[in-house]
């Protein structure tokens, strides 16, 4: 199948996308610069389905693995989950060339890259994405953070993968709701970058949902390919990667709202880019067809497009502590049109305070 090449400044590593690729993770590994010993770092859902698939294949390529489950779940990234992490790598004897593996959606994915980054300031880390989200988003490019109390990934660092292992097998265990929102990181590659991928979502949204090996290795590879060449040209969101961002800035908001657990991170995904497109309209930047078109193919992916009960006024607290947030003004991705969004700076609060009210 694929291969996708993230072509950095300082640093390169290829996405490999495979149909049983899970059993080929020794093989690439023995391409790179490895000691023997390895950390799987997964959660109690994906560990009994592939952590021993994975181990037996590391170790008929020569590694000594150990597996690590932590808790399923937006919880395990914290701070407390990240020194189970770091217990085990020093009581395992980790070194500099140990590799930490995640197993499992950008939860796992998240934690154990935060720690593969700050363990001995740094040891390779390898993406095994099991998710739909972790296939076409999360395992690439290197965002690596835990959540704190006060803010979604408040704390965390970039430091990229050295290897990205992709098995699109693996999403037949996945339950449908978790596919589905991966499905709204998916809509948003086609919103930020590719007009015409977003055609194709719309045209092949029951097959998607039927899961169609194709049409979803298909999908896994473009958001990869989107996904490499935006973080190529700006590796530190500075400037364009921050339209990867796209449903963001409220859906984070409504994600810490609910305390992490009453919407996934893709379901706020869904309600945070409807909520931008409200703005968008607000602010005459994009056709009300284009917001149509955006809802609507939300709404045949099963995908909600409003957090009714949640206070307006207590989203604005949250938005307030954005990381896109520069002098007290946020920087918000609007939609000019379907496939081309904007960075603006400075959007009136009352424009805001609407999109809010009408999501809520
Ligand atoms: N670093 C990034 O660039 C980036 C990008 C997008 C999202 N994220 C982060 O990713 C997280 C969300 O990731 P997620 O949606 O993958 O959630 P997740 O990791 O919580 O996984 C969702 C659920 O699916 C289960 N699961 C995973 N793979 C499975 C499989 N193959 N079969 C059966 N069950 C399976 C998990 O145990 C979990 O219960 C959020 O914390 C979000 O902030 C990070
Ligand atoms: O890779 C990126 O850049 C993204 O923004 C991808 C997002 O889908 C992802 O949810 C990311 O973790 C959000 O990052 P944050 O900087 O807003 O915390
Ligand atoms: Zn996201």
């Amino acid at each position: 199948m694929g291969e996708v090449s993230v072509d950095l400044a300082q640093h390169r590593y290829t996405i490999h996308i495979n149909a049983g690729g899970i059993n080929r993770a020794g093989s690439l590994m023995n391409a790179l610069p490895l000691g023997k010993k390895a950390l799987i770092v997964t959660d109690e859902n994906v560990g009994p389905l592939y952590a021993g698939t994975l181990a037996d294949n590391l170790v008929a390529a020569g590694y000594q693995p150990e597996v690590l489950t932590v808790a399923a779940g937006e919880a395990s990234k914290s701070m407390d989950t990240a020194n189970i992490v770091f217990t085990q790598a020093i009581r395992m004897g980790l070194d500099r060339k140990s590799a930490i593996i995640a197993l499992g959606g950008g939860v796992v994915g998240d934690l154990a890259g935060f720690t593969a980054a700050t363990y001995l300031r740094g040891v390779p880390f390898i993406q095994v994405p099991t998710t739909l989200l972790a296939q076409v988003d999360s395992s690439v490019g290197g965002k690596t953070a835990v959540n704190h109390s006060l803010g979604k990934n408040l704390i965390g660092c970039f430091y990229q993968p050295s290897l990205v292992v992709i098995d699109p097998e693996v999403l037949n265990t996945l339950p449908e709701r978790e596919l589905k929102a991966g499905l709204a990181e998916v809509v948003k590659y086609g919103v930020i970058a590719d007009r015409n991928f977003f055609a194709y979502l719309a045209a092949n949204a029951e097959a998607l949902l039927k899961r169609s090996p194709a049409i979803l290795a298909n999908v896994i590879e473009t958001c990869c390919q989107l996904k490499a060449q935006v973080v190529a040209e700006d590796e530190r969101e500075t400037s364009l990667r921050m339209i990867l961002n796209l449903g963001h800035t409220i859906g984070h908001a409504v994600e810490a709202a609910g305390g992490y657990s009453e919407y996934s991170h893709g379901e706020a995904v869904a309600i945070g880019m409807h909520a931008a497109a409200i703005v968008s309209r607000k602010l005459d930047m994009c056709a009300p067809e284009d917001m149509e078109g955006l809802k609507t193919l939300l709404g045949r992916l099963g995908l909600p497009l409003k957090a009714p009960g949640y206070q307006p006024e207590e989203l604005m607290r949250y938005l307030a502590r954005d990381k896109k947030v520069v002098s007290g003004e946020v920087s918000w991705i609007l939609m000019t049109s379907i496939g081309q969004v904007k960075i603006i700076r400075g959007v009136p609060g009352e424009a805001v305070m609407a999109a809010l009210a009408e999501i809520t």
